[in-house]
Order: C-alpha cells, then sequence, then structure tokens
C-alpha cells in the first residue's frame, strides 16, 4: 500500500515471506539483479529477509543517485560484523557519511593517494614489476599460473606501499594486523632509527599527520588500522581482479593481443621495459583496460549506499535509511548506451569516445561516482597499465591447447571482488 499520497508505488519482484527476494539472487547476484531489473525497471525495490534495498541499474538512475542526490545516499549501512572488524567503523569505506567520514577520506586523497604519492611509488612498481617478469621467464615456455603471479604481485605492491615492506603471499590478514600494531609500537623509537624515519609507506603518513596534527583533527592509532585493513582489503583483490580479468579478454582475442602488442612496442621502441611514462601514450592500452572495466567491473554492485533523509526520486518516495545498491555490472552493459553489441569486449568502441571511468559518466562506473567515489582511481590504474603493458611488451601469450576449447577462464567467481573462477593459466614466449 503506498502510504504517501502523490508518490509512485514501487514495482517489486514478489518475494517469499521472512527471506523476501532472497531466494532470487542465485550464485551472481549482479547478473540476477540485471535480469529482475529488465522486468521491473533501473528502480526496483527488493527485500533482503526484511531488509528494503533499492537496486540501482541504469546509468540515468545512478546519476539521480550519485550526483542530484548525493549528499543523502552518501552512507552506508551499518552492521555488527563491520563494526567489530573495522575498529567501530573507524576505517574510510564503510564509516557513516558525517565529520569522521568526511575527515578520514580526505587524508585518503589529499596525504596517501594523491597524484604526487602515487609518483612517489613509480620504483615499488618497477621493481616488482620486473620480479615478476624474472618468474615468468623462468616458466620457459610451460603454462604459468598468471593468476597466482598477479595475486603475488598486487599484494607485494599493496603491502610495500602500504606497510614499507613485504611479507610474503602467505601471510593472512590476522597476521598483517599484528605486525602492523607492532609497526605501530615501533614508532615512539622512529626519530632515533634512521629506516623507520626515512619510510614513506602510508602508516608512515599517517603517523606523521597524527604527530604533527597537520590536517586539524587528531587521528588515532586505531584510525590508522582501520584505514590501512581498509586498503588491503578495498586495494588488493579489485586491483588483481581487473589485471586478471584483462589478461582473460585478451587471451581469448589473439587480434585484440596483437593490435596492444604493436601500440607498445612501437612506442618503447626496443626498450626493455615499458615505463609509467611510456604507458601515458598508449591509448589502445587504456581503451582495452576501460573495456575490461565496463564488461568486468570488479565490485560490480560496487560498496552499498544509504539514504540519510527522506527524498523523492522520479516520483518514488525513498524513506530515510534506505539501502541502496547500485549494478555498475548491469550499467556497464545497457545496449541503450553501448549498442546491440553491449556484450562483446571491443577495446575499440573507447577510441573516439569520451566516456571515461573517473565518476562523470555514468554509464561507466567502475570505481562508483560522487561523495563516495574510490579514492585510488589513479592508483589502480596506473599500477595496472604497467603490468599489462610490460607483459605483453616482453611476451608473447598463448592459452594451453584445452583451454582455448572451453572459455573456462571466463566464468565469473562468487566472491565480492568478482574475478576469474578459475586460475588463469597462459604460455609465455619470449619475444627476443
Ligand atoms: C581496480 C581497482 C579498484 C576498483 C575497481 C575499486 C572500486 C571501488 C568502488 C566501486 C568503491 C565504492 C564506491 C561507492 O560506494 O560509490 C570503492 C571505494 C573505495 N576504494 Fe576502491 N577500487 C579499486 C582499488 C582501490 C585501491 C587500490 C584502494 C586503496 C589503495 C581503494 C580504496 C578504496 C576506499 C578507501 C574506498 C572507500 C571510499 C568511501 O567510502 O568514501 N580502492 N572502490
Amino acid at each position: 500500500k503506498n502510504s504517501n499520497p502523490g508518490s509512485i508505488t514501487f514495482s517489486s519482484p514478489p518475494g517469499l515471506p521472512l527471506i523476501g527476494n532472497l531466494h532470487q539472487l542465485g550464485r551472481h547476484a549482479h547478473r540476477s539483479l540485471c535480469s529482475l531489473s529488465h522486468r521491473y525497471g533501473p528502480l526496483m525495490l527488493v527485500h533482503f529477509v526484511r531488509i528494503p534495498v533499492l537496486v540501482v541499474s541504469s546509468a540515468e538512475m545512478a546519476k539521480d543517485v550519485l550526483k542530484t542526490h548525493d549528499r543523502v545516499f552518501a552512507s552506508r549501512p551499518r552492521s555488527k560484523i563491520t563494526k567489530k572488524l573495522l575498529y567501530g567503523e573507524r576505517d574510510v569505506a564503510l564509516a557513516p557519511y558525517g565529520e569522521y567520514w568526511r575527515q578520514m577520506k580526505s587524508v585518503c586523497v589529499l596525504s596517501l593517494l594523491s597524484n604526487k604519492m602515487v609518483r612517489s611509488f613509480r620504483d615499488v612498481r618497477q621493481e616488482e614489476i620486473s620480479l615478476m617478469m624474472k618468474k615468468i621467464r623462468k616458466s620457459s615456455s610451460l603454462p604459468v599460473n598468471l593468476s597466482e603471479i598477479l595475486i603475488s604481485l598486487t599484494n607485494d605492491v599493496i603491502c610495500r606501499v602500504a606497510l614499507g615492506r613485504k611479507y610474503g603471499g602467505e601471510v593472512n590478514f590476522k597476521e598483517l594486523m599484528k605486525r602492523l600494531t607492532r609497526l605501530l609500537g615501533a614508532f615512539s623509537v622512529g626519530s632515533t632509527v634512521p629506516c623507520l624515519r626515512d619510510r614513506n609507506d602510508f602508516v608512515e603518513v599517517l603517523l606523521a599527520i597524527q604527530r604533527e596534527k597537520s590536517v586539524g583533527f587528531e587521528i588515532d592509532r586505531l584510525s590508522i588500522k582501520a584505514i590501512v585493513l581498509d586498503i588491503f582489503v578495498g586495494g588488493t583483490d579489485t586491483s588483481y581482479a581487473l589485471m586478471e580479468w584483462v589478461m582473460t579478454e585478451l587471451l581469448h582475442d589473439p587480434e585484440c593481443l596483437i593490435r596492444l602488442q604493436e601500440e607498445v612496442r612501437m612506442i618503447c621502441k626496443g626498450k626493455p621495459c615499458v615505463s609509467e611514462e611510456d604507458s601515458q601514450e598508449m591509448k589502445y592500452l587504456k581503451a582495452v583496460i576501460k573495456e575490461t572495466m565496463r564488461l568486468h567491473p570488479p565490485l560490480p554492485l560496487m560498496v552499498p549506499h544509504k539514504s540519510t533523509q527522506d527524498v523523492k526520486l522520479r516520483g518514488y518516495h525513498i524513506p530515510a535509511g534506505t539501502e541502496v545498491m547500485i549494478n555498475s555490472w548491469a550499467i556497464g552493459r545497457e545496449a541503450a548506451t553501448w549498442g546491440p553489441d553491449a556484450e562483446d569486449f571491443r577495446p575499440e568502441r573507447h577510441l573516439d569516445s569520451s566516456i571515461d571511468f573517473r565518476g562523470q559518466d555514468f554509464e561507466l562506473i567502475p570505481f562508483g561516482a560522487g561523495r563516495r567515489v574510490c579514492p585510488a582511481i589513479s592508483f589502480a590504474v596506473v599500477l595496472n597499465e604497467e603490468v599489462v603493458a610490460n607483459l605483453v611488451h616482453q611476451f608473447d601469450w598463448r592459452l594451453p591447447v584445452e583451454s582455448t576449447e572451453v572459455r573456462t577462464g571466463v566464468v565469473e567467481s562468487t566472491e565480492i571482488a568478482v574475478h576469474c573462477m578459475f586460475p588463469l593459466f597462459a604460455i609465455a614466449s619470449t619475444t627476443t
């Protein structure tokens, strides 16, 4: 029953008592919600158990939520689990909208993930990429587990950038947090220990902000831990998933792979490695990465938003406290925007298009948009570009025979950050 006269009643898929629409989700929630939206519209209300969730599935509606009413929808749903895991929501990604979140986000944007910081990690990226190349070279034309190699590269880069050193692929989060606690403890002697004083990683920057009170508010150690945890949780899986999808699509599309190799090799003109400056010139590389993010956004349903006051959206009454899921996967495949070949991998479509993924164009929002947009777009994109460019520059790639027959690699996993269901094995041969 519509309790708000003058407003339209939502069309909702019929649910079951108690569980609501949960049973309609299937293994890939973004796909099921996309199919439901074809029937019930791009602004659809579903119920998960008893929680009403507004599902947004078109670029137009996403613009209404993330731009026109950005402030109203800028909070996050709360849960006991995240409260416990994130030191009482003292991180950035899941903190409710308000002064604390605003301050922490500005630390991320201005101090940790600024373009200057991204540039300062150039040596870390280059060293880790060249280690990865050595590993691949050792495979001497046998299939390599590229997924494993990309996971360990991403872990090592994020560890070095966040904590100042790497701890090897096998360390789990609990162990990392223990080490972070020890690292924070070590700071009291940091001013007398040169190796700590010279560090330029996130923990060091956060400790300097704490010490110098340079941002006009106090950051305590729990906040530092919560932010670093965000960076590991939000940064590792997403970045590696994107690299894995890029290589999966390229390996299944040899023509694109060759076109990319031609571009990379022409711009590098015989140099052994691709640098950040080189990759800036690579238009086709950028189109390949954009196309991969369109078809495989690593967080297809982004991070849930929540409204903080009543609002009217296209005639619908949305009460304060409504949870919102934005299906960027569905938006990236809308035929109205992308045409009848929206499901196909075709990087060329971006060469003459101004649509970008930085949050201004709602047709492509793998990083979100508005106040809650991902603060690490440059960080993630620079790393991805350099890794992919080096992989195709230094090696020729092909799939082992058995995986060319069945497109096993193009099946999605069921985790929150969606990567390939099966590890990507590929054969690398050196070009020289
Ligand atoms: C390809 C890689 C990445 C993708 C696709 C991605 C995507 C996203 C998305 C969709 C959101 C939610 C936006 C919203 O709610 O509207 C987000 C938020 C966030 N991301 Fe990323 N991300 C990536 C890499 C990273 C990295 C490397 C870091 C850290 C170093 C990071 C840190 C964060 C943080 C802290 C937030 C929370 C922002 C807030 O709530 O205000 N992300 N990201």
